[in-house]
């Protein structure tokens, strides 16, 4: 669905990748592992339509967004949504932020519903739901703990209605608790059929939530394919090194 094929990415001499494939089909968990600067933020922008590459392509459904027109690319860009380490939320109540993903994405009548106050939409319910906030609809942005931030975050996400959805290290500034909030949330994601991208520093958090596992290294994907497989029998060995713990960067 989603796929970038022999791209690179340069900052002007530095080049952070050369012809790295990636693809990531609807209904799955795709799990990008490597090491701090090796460019998983730099993969997922371009996944996510956000940034283009220097070379190679990336296409959504076969349909490259650089190759079109402004209008057509930021309809393309709003089929993917994505998550970062730290939630910006709007200085609004949890309800509007998560709305805002359906105001963006749903038909004009349903808009009008929400602006002339029937309530909290269903959808914006049921994505809070997804993320245990479902009676914290009326609480305001700024009282939220760091945790709640990015479950809601991810609800607003949810509500979009993504076709895929990229997450830059969602979990790696919280608790246990609110952590396995966000894997459960990652596995509905996938249970809806959405493709997801999770660019992650702990292998634990990939072997729980991938389907598949990109190991990115610092001569490109060294390894991708079924998690079980590359966490137990990977054929390369540096990702053996890698995951082992040997290889320290
Ligand atoms: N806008 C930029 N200008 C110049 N260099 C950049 C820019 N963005 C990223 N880089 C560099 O590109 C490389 C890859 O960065 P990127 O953030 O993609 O890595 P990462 O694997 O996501 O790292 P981390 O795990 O620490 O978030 C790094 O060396 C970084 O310093």
């Amino acid at each position: 669905m989603l796929r970038a094929t022999d791209v690179s990415v340069a900052y002007g001499d530095e080049t952070v990748f050369r012809d790295l494939s990636v693809e990531v089909e609807a209904g799955e968990v795709l799990a990008v592992i490597g090491p701090s600067g090796v460019g998983k933020t730099t993969l997922l922008r371009l996944l996510a339509l956000a940034a283009e590459p220097d070379g190679g392509r990336v296409a959504l459904d076969g349909v490259d967004p650089w190759a079109r027109s402004a209008s057509e690319r930021l309809a393309l860009r709003r089929r993917v949504g994505m998550v970062f380490q730290e939630a910006s939320l709007f200085d609004a109540s949890v309800a509007r932020n998560v709305e805002y993903g359906l105001r963006v994405r749903r038909s004009w009548t349903d808009r009008l519903g929400s602006l002339f106050g029937r309530g909290v939409p269903d959808a914006v319910r049921e994505a809070l739901d997804v993320v245990g906030l479902a009676d914290e609809t009326r609480r305001h942005a700024d009282s939220l703990s760091g945790g709640e931030a990015q479950r809601v975050s991810f609800a607003r996400a949810l509500a979009y209605e993504p076709d895929a959805l990229l997450l830059d290290e969602p979990t790696s500034d919280l608790d246990p608790r609110n952590t396995a909030v966000i894997e459960e949330a990652i596995g509905e994601a996938r249970d809806r059929g959405i493709g997801v991208a999770l660019a992650t520093h702990d292998m634990h958090q990939a072997e729980r939530v991938a389907d598949r596992v990109a190991v990115l290294l610092d001569d490109g994907i060294t390894e991708m394919g079924p998690t079980e497989v590359v966490f137990e029998d990977p054929a390369n060995e540096r990702t053996r090194k890698f995951i082992s713990g040997e290889l320290v960067y």
